[in-house]
């Protein structure tokens, strides 16, 4: 078989390559145990499709998640990257969830340098609408979307115990005698974020330093980001609780992304027995993700093969390719 020849251009400028170095976007999320969250992350999978997002889905797995997890990610079009864990330092810390000390591996993320721009989703949450667009958001902040103070989990923390909540901030003033009320603080459940080695390495070096608290990372990223962050609407990440806390805040038809952290409200191990989860909403939301879960249209191999609506997006190449000189276009060696 004839070696590839270099395709020289028609024009006999002279073509040079540049390192083209595509600082990619992906949504990532991240996996740990040999447990079920995998089955929220393939339900993560499929949502993104659905929406037809154009960005791939990485899933950072710390090293107890099963091979044969990894392996349906993989046939899920997840890129399945291993990470090692991110212990906080010693500490008598009582977590709100005692297995949220396994959060602190989220961090990792960070390091995933090969992307320029990151939309971090809990597998717990779903995608309903697409949200590509928050890619688009300017550089230098980290976004998130509000919590929320008022479920039994914050029942530790001084803004629960005076009933303040920065959902409703002038229903229970912060009392001045208290200092100033807590800063603006996100669910870490879904982030907008820029991987970089200067962040990752200052992330792991405070944190050394930095005592555990009741939930865990998401503290811990509220009070390291806590200068550049800035609150996003809502929708990008509806925290169940606020359905029956703040529903003057919720609009449910605009939702675009739900977030399946409300005690017994996640899909894959829904009974209807904890608090709330007799609601009509919740059920709702509940058989939502069930139906993407279960749509075998939705399956990777499946579209995929079907040449049906799995389309590569070429758009991010395509423009770092426009903004590059001239490169070596190899013409693979004919088939014949
Ligand atoms: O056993 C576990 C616990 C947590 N997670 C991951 O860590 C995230 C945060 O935990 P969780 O969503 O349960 O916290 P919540 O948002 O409910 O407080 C999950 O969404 C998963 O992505 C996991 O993979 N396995
Ligand atoms: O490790 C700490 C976790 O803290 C957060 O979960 C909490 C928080 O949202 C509370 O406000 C809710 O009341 C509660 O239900 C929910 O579990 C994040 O969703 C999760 O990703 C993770 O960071
Ligand atoms: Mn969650």
């Amino acid at each position: 078989m004839a070696p590839p020849e270099l395709v020289q251009p028609s024009d006999k400028t002279n073509v040079f390559a540049k390192q083209v170095t595509l600082r990619n976007r992906a949504y990532v999320t991240f996996l740990a145990g040999n447990g079920d969250y995998v089955k929220g992350v393939v339900g993560l999978a499929k949502g993104l499709r659905k929406v037809k997002s154009a960005y791939p889905l990485v899933v950072a797995v710390l090293p107890d998640v099963p091979e044969e997890h990894r392996r349906i990610l993989e046939n899920q079009g997840c890129i399945v990257r291993e990470i090692e864990p991110v212990y906080p330092p010693e500490n008598q810390t009582q977590f709100a969830m005692a297995y949220y000390v396994i959060n602190y591996s989220k961090l990792r993320i960070w390091e995933f340098v090969e992307y320029s721009k990151m939309i971090y989703l809990d597998g717990d949450i779903q995608v309903y609408d697409n949200i590509d667009h928050l890619f688009d958001l300017p550089d230098g902040h980290f976004y998130a979307v509000m919590d929320c103070f008022c479920e039994k989990t914050w029942s530790n923390t001084p803004q629960y115990r005076i009933g303040y909540c920065q959902q409703c901030p002038d229903k229970v003033k912060w009392p001045a005698e208290m200092g100033n009320p807590p800063s603006l603080y996100f669910n870490a459940g879904m982030f907008v974020f820029e991987p970089s080695l200067v962040t990752y390495e200052s992330l792991l070096k405070t944190l050394k330093i930095t005592q555990p608290t009741p939930f865990a990372e998401q503290d811990f990223l509220n009070m390291f980001f806590k200068d550049i962050y800035k609150p996003i609407p809502l929708i990008y990440n509806l925290v169940l609780a606020m359905l029956w806390r703040h529903p003057e805040n919720v609009e449910l038809e605009k939702v675009k992304v739900v977030h399946y952290c409300a005690a017994g409200s996640k899909p894959w191990r829904y009974t209807g027995k904890e608090a709330n989860m007799q609601r009509e909403d919740i059920k709702m939301l509940v058989q939502k993700w069930w139906d993407i879960y279960n749509d075998e249209s939705l399956d990777y191999r499946t579209s995929a093969a079907e040449g049906g609506t799995e389309t590569v997006n070429l758009q991010p190449f395509l423009v770092a390719l426009s903004e590059v000189g001239a490169v070596h276009f190899v013409a693979a060696p004919s088939a014949a």
